[in-house]
């Protein structure tokens, strides 16, 4: 049998498949590591923990593997988006990677539409100026850190960061890329425009590489940490997302994912590079050669609920704590919650918003809180299926994955919510089994993503709509929606109290 492994470096932990030629995963490891919140809308990590983590995870997988080494043919990553790692000349890192959920860049984002113009930056980069994206941490380090800066000479993502250890080669592919707001997206090349405006040389960005592409082999120090063999193929990998909706099947027009990690994403193939969303929803490079997605994104989806288990029930597994929330009954008898934590995505681009609970009565307890936090985080990412639905686009059937799709009450809310059937796969590790399938697509086990997508990917189970619960989220969502312009000024005044 052969095999191939893919790596997903998540947010909250790398996810580790070895996944054989049937498709199925015949090992999993999972190894986490924290956030490092110094202040409020901050938030890093230390690229060398991502390596560390890694290797210590691979070794294990090498391990319990008690087949033969030489059967696992490739190896490819799936990333968390828009981090900024910084490198020097000799691609030493030079500070902590700045996340994608790190929201300390409202002015840098303001300086690029004041430089570049919205409309401009839509035309070249398909997408608006968001705290998260790269280029405005990118300014961020050059306004505040310009010793640091100065000594910057190239720049990766936290995926292609790994990678390069891995390899020793520098290289970025196009769906992270995407993600920069310096990639000229239609035409997939850097945007010498936008790098000329803010002073950066072409030369700070790298390479550009496809996603199935053969970019190395592993080399002997990495293979001696881990077990795999010097030599062991490497291929690109892709942004999360692109990697996700791979692993989804999402390979074509007219089908949709929801996935719940850390963040929480609603996900459209797109065909065409010319569509005009109005920076409404993100638009992408996938990971599939001239393909393209769009997405809305709820900043804090499953950190949400991370958060809210971390602060009241640290001991307890997931299952555990979740344990109650199939008693409680659609809309948490009357209390609300909005997942704006670290602020919102879509459809509130907004850095200052935090989250609420409304209506808390004497007669609620830990697990209405619980069910009120999976259902304000299902209504945000339902704000991003309304967008597609009102952009004309039929949205009947949704593939679910991420951490959140291991709970199932969670998978019914889902399909109650967005009013639609939702489907959940074998494996709820669809951004890791995408970095898979681009591995057996590269080692030439296919002759194409969708032809290992209908070898690989199989829905284990469906949800319908309930109508009765239907019925009452519908009512509960256009409640939840006024909650935003409610809290929005008690937010602003609130700010000068955060640390
Ligand atoms: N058993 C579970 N039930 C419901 N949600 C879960 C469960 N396990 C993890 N999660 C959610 O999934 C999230 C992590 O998902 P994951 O896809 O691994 O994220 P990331 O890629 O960002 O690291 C956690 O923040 C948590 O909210
Ligand atoms: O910022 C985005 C997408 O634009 C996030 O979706 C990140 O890519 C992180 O993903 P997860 O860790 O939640 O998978």
């Amino acid at each position: 049998m052969k095999y191939v492994i893919g790596v997903d470096l998540g947010t909250s932990a790398v996810k580790i498949l070895l996944v054989n030629q049937n498709g199925e995963v015949s090992r999993e490891v999972s190894k986490s590591y924290p956030l490092i919140i110094e202040r409020s809308g901050y938030s890093e990590q230390n690229p060398e923990e991502w390596v560390d983590k890694t290797t210590e995870g691979l070794a294990e997988l090498l391990e319990q593997f008690d087949g033969d080494v030489n059967e696992i043919e490739g190896i490819s990553f799936s990333g968390q988006m828009h981090g900024l790692v910084l490198l020097d000349e000799n691609h030493k890192v030079l500070r902590n990677a700045i996340l994608w959920n790190d929201t300390r860049t409202t002015k840098q984002c303001e300086e690029i539409y004041s430089v570049v113009g919205r409309e401009r930056l839509l035309e070249v980069t398909k997408n608006p100026a968001l705290e998260g994206f790269t280029l405005p941490k990118i300014l961020w380090v050059k306004e505040n850190e310009p010793q640091v800066f100065e000594r910057a000479s190239t720049f990766l993502l936290p995926k292609d960061y790994l990678r390069y250890r891995i390899t020793g080669e520098v290289q970025m592919e196009y769906s992270d890329a995407a993600g920069t707001l310096l990639l000229n997206v239609a035409e997939r090349q850097w945007s010498l425009e936008i790098l000329k405006a803010f002073g950066l040389s072409a030369e700070f960005c790298p390479p550009l590489v496809e996603s199935h592409d053969f970019v190395g082999n592993i080399s002997s120090e990495f293979a001696k940490e881990t077990g795999l063999l010097e030599g062991t193929k490497v291929f690109a990998g892709g942004a999360d997302n692109a990697c996700g909706a791979i692993g989804s099947g999402i390979l074509s027009e007219g089908k949709s994912m929801c996935s719940i990690g850390s963040s929480g994403v609603i996900l459209s193939y797109e065909e065409r590079n010319d569509l005009d969303f109005a920076g409404k929803v993100h638009y992408f490079n996938h990971g599939e050669e001239n393909a393209y997605y769009t997405m809305g994104v709820t900043l804090a989806a499953g950190y949400s609920l991370s958060w809210f288990k971390d602060t009241f029930g640290q001991q307890e597994e997931f299952e555990q704590f979740l344990g109650g929330v199939n008693e409680v009954p659609a809309g948490s008898n009357g209390l609300l919650f909005t997942p704006y934590i670290v602020g919102e995505r879509t459809p509130h681009a907004d850095s200052a918003i935090r989250g609420s609970f409304v209506g808390i009565d004497a007669s609620h307890e830990r697990k209405h809180f619980a069910r009120a936090v999976l259902e304000g985080i299902t209504f945000s990412l339902n704000e991003s299926i309304e967008i597609f639905r009102s952009s004309g686009k039929t949205i009947d059937s949704i593939i679910s994955i991420g951490g959140g799709a291991k709970n199932e009450t969670w998978l019914q809310m889902q399909a109650d919510i967005f009013n639609a059937k939702i489907e959940k796969l074998a494996s709820e590790q669809g951004p890791g089994m995408g970095a898979a399938m681009l591995a057996a697509y590269g080692c030439g086990w296919f002759p194409s993503l969708k032809e290992c997508a209908e070898a690989f990917i199989r829905v284990s189970k469906t949800y319908e709509p309930i109508q009765e619960n239907v019925v009452q989220y519908k009512k509960l969502f256009s409640i939840y929606q006024n909650v935003y312009t409610q809290t929005k000024t008690l937010n602003d005044q609130l700010r000068e109290f955060r640390k």
